[in-house]
């Protein structure tokens, strides 16, 4: 599986999106190494998930440069940029209910040796014996590291939210990804799941030196788990900083926090 990843990681610089007349990001950048968890916070409508898009593939900018560890991924569809390692869950959990979390898990690793590459394509050619044996042990390695080992036979459908939110995770983590997008990773989960799933990414990012980019709306988990925090408002970077400078930055309390926390 993952080995502890060194590199640059996800870079965007100097994006500029236009919806129309609206200019949704305007000079916008973001940075999130291997081994460190980023967060990408801003008001309702700041242009987080434009960024995501950018960076994913799914939305043109009109300016500016995506990397991972140095390579332009501009000319990459969002296909090819997932298997170049740059993985992505949505804010809406997309699992398949009548499977087991199991089955979920193992469908992200067939998915990631179903995709073309030449190492994938030699694990094809192993018999269907090795092959399935081959998705059990890395899907037991991924169940194993977002302890959902004793969940690992109970149907997606019959879970909490939260435990779905892991297993979504659980998921995305078994394509291997060295850089992992995640939006809004605690929507639906109360005050104590949401911890306990900030403590399982802390874990994930150290044993497996992956990093992680999240846009979340649950400050305390925000400025609990991100080593450093990049802030947008109204499409334009209001700053970046450890979540103690965001905590005291009396622009990003003006901008967001006085807003959320009043
Ligand atoms: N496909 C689109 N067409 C037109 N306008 C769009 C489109 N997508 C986003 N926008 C606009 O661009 C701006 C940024 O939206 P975006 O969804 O990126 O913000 P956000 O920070 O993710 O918001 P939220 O926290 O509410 O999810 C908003 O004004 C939004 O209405």
């Amino acid at each position: 599986m993952t080995e502890l990843s060194s590199g640059d990681g996800l870079r965007a610089e100097d994006v500029v999106v236009r919806f129309g007349g609206l200019t949704a990001l305007d000079g916008v950048g973001v940075h999130a190494p291997p081994g460190r968890i980023t967060g990408l916070i801003g008001p309702n409508g700041a242009g987080k998930t434009t960024l995501f898009n950018v960076c994913s593939g799914l939305q043109a900018p009109v300016r500016g440069k995506v990397t991972l560890d140095g390579e332009d991924l501009a000319r990459h569809s969002p296909s090819r940029r997932a298997r170049m390692g740059l993985g992505r869950t949505f804010q809406r959990l997309e699992l398949f209910s009548t499977m087991t979390v199991r089955e979920n898990v193992e469908f992200g690793v067939e998915a990631r040796w179903l995709s073309w590459d030449p190492v994938s394509q030699l694990g094809l050619r192993a018999s269907g014996r090795a092959r399935r044996r081959q998705i059990r042990h890395e899907a037991d390695e991924v169940l194993h590291a977002t302890g959902l080992e004793p969940l690992a036979d109970r149907v997606v459908g019959s879970l909490s939210t939260g435990q779905g939110r892991l297993v979504e995770l659980a998921r995305a983590m078994a394509r291997n990804p060295r850089i992992l997008l995640l939006d809004e990773p605690s929507s639906g989960l109360d005050p104590a799941e949401s911890r306990d799933f900030g403590r399982q990414l802390r874990e994930l990012v150290a044993s497996r030196g992956i990093g992680i980019l999240m846009v979340e709306h649950d400050m305390s988990l925000v400025l609990e788990i991100c080593d450093w925090i990049f802030v947008l408002d109204f499409g334009k970077p209001l700053m970046a900083g450890t979540a103690d400078e965001v905590r005291n930055s009396p622009d990003v309390q003006a901008a967001y926090l006085g807003k959320e926390a009043a």
